[in-house]
């Protein structure tokens, strides 16, 4: 820590984090691990992201497993030049969409590398259980095509036909070479391809798609532990959206999911209290025929708005949450407008890194005098205002999928079911104690994830258990302990 903390320049520790890595693989997660909040953001968001736009030019040895066009009809092959035999969960993306930075193509690879480091460091898998995948269809940033140092294909991005052929081959060949139980997690992908694959694979595969589904979960999670400051029940909440993707859309769902599981009423009934505003405004009725389907169940009927602000003066929401990819978005105007509808408006910014972060921490806080309750995809620093430290939460999918994953493995989980998602909520929001509302704060430290992890995964597995989708038989009786005895550990054995 001494030598990383020498260096001043985010990257530089990201580097050096990564030599640790290849250098020595057990210290790396010795250290992540002992000083989980002082290097979560080197190794992930926000500083990943710089790695990802810079790759080419700081690339060292490949972290993972490229599989490019050029190699379709022979992938199976491909994955059996990874030395690893026994893998548990593979993370995948085309790099087209890398947290809110647009396509990267193949320089996306330190997303998947980010994401496995944080499965064992925060989720307990083992290291050489983990295999980072990136697959090269091509980029459409023009700018990484003329980069010299550009890591991947020289060409626009295969679409169509020969992208689904391409990944068809690689989810056929990751199930023969790995088995039913290997998880594959879905990252970073446009959502043009991310719902469709979902929806393609979920029957015959253990998936799961981080951003449209551990988003929502790490989401709803937020929102429950917030209740207990706010009060009432979701139900009695009206939920905003900026960006209507695959975070919007995938919070939006779960969170209806949840209010119709709690009230019994139907999912098309809960669905009219969240609204959404994408790049061309408030998704109403009237633009039904143009929408995504993804979109279409949150055309509700209201007049046609364009800007966000008119949208939260008409709407009144208690809740807005930014899911846009685009910085700086939740004006003065959009937080004091929050802030003169609700005694305690709760705002959560969540993209990524901070550079698109809707609002800081501190934005938040003033713009509300002190009243918004406050979380962010990226990790924001305390703030002081009129004399009270407030303490920003992380709202990011980070707190769910290591222990998601974990609670899939323990117990043989063949399938991912939304009830899994809402046990893994239900999980952290738990963990989330008087302390750390007393502060504003509506999620656990990071410092405590390996027992936060273990807990999720207890609540999923028994889930699957529940569901008759777990493999693992007997039932282990206390599946929280059974977890953490599952969970790998960077020991250092003293022989003296
Ligand atoms: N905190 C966390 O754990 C997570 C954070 N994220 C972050 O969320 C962001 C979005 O990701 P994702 O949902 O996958 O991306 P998508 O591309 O699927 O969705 C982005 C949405 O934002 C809308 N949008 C873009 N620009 C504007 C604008 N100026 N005003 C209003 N709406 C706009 C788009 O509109 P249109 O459809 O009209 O183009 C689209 O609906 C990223 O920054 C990502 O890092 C994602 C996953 C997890
Ligand atoms: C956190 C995450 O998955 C994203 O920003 O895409
Ligand atoms: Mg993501």
């Amino acid at each position: 820590m001494h030598n990383l903390r020498q260096y001043e320049v985010p990257l530089q520790r990201y580097m050096a984090m990564m030599d640790l890595q290849e250098r020595n693989e057990r210290l790396f997660y010795k250290l992540l691990i002992d000083n989980v909040e002082e290097l979560l953001p080197v190794v992930y968001t926000p500083t990943v992201g710089e790695a990802c736009q810079k790759y080419g030019s700081i690339f060292r040895r490949p972290q993972g497993l490229y599989i490019s066009l050029k190699e379709k009809g022979k992938i199976l092959e491909v994955l059996k030049n990874w030395p690893e035999r026994n893998i548990q969960v593979i993370v995948v993306t085309d790099g087209e969409r890398i947290l809110g930075l647009g396509d990267l193509g193949c320089q996306g690879m330190g997303i998947p590398v980010g994401k496995l480091s944080l499965y064992t460091a925060l989720g307990g898998l083992r290291p050489s259980a983990c295999l980072p995948v990136t697959i090269d269809v091509g980029t459409n940033n023009g700018k990484l095509l003329n980069d010299e140092f550009y890591i991947g294909l020289r060409q626009r991005r295969a679409t169509g036909q020969e992208y689904a052929e391409l990944l068809d081959e690689f989810m056929t060949a990751v199930k023969k070479n790995y088995g039913e139980k290997v998880i594959v997690q879905f990252e970073d992908f446009a959502n043009h391809n991310a719902f469709e694959l979902l929806a393609k694979y979920s029957p015959t595969h253990l998936v799961f798609n981080d951003d449209i589904q551990g988003t929502a979960s790490v989401v709803l999670a937020g929102l429950l532990a917030a209740l207990k400051l706010v009060g009432g029940t979701l139900a009695d909440h009206t939920f905003l959206f900026l960006g209507a993707g695959e975070a919007g859309t995938g919070i939006a769902e779960l969170i209806a999911l949840e209010i119709s599981k709690q009230t019994n009423a139907p999912l098309e009934e809960t669905r009219k209290k969240i609204w959404l505003v994408d790049s061309k405004g408030l998704i109403v009725s009237s633009r039904k025929g143009s929408l995504q389907h993804f979109k279409k169940p949150w055309a509700h009927d209201h007049e046609p708005i364009k800007g966000l602000l008119d949208a939260v003066k008409a709407i009144k929401p208690t809740v807005l949450i930014g899911s846009s990819g685009v910085g700086k978005t939740f004006t003065k105007e959009v937080v004091e407008a929050m802030a003169s509808i609700n005694e305690k408006p709760l705002i959560l910014a969540l993209s990524n890194p901070t550079s698109q972060s809707e609002c800081t921490a501190e934005e938040a806080y003033t713009w509300s005098e002190g009243r918004a309750i406050f979380a962010s995809g990226s990790p924001f620093d305390p703030v002081e205002y009129n004399s009270r430290v407030f303490v920003p939460g992380q709202a990011n999918n980070a707190y769910i999928f290591p222990g998601f994953g974990l609670g899939l493995v323990i117990s043989g989980a063949i399938r991912v079911h939304d009830d899994m998602l809402l046990a893994a909520s239900e999980a952290l929001a738990e963990q989330v104690k008087q302390e750390n509302l007393d502060k504003v704060l509506i999620y656990p430290p990071f410092s405590n994830i390996r027992k936060i992890s273990a807990n999720i995964a207890a609540k999923v597995a028994a889930k699957a258990y529940e569901l008759g989708l777990a493999s693992r038989l007997p039932r282990p009786k206390d599946l929280v302990k059974y977890a953490e005895s599952c969970m790998y550990s960077p020991l250092y054995r003293s022989y003296r």
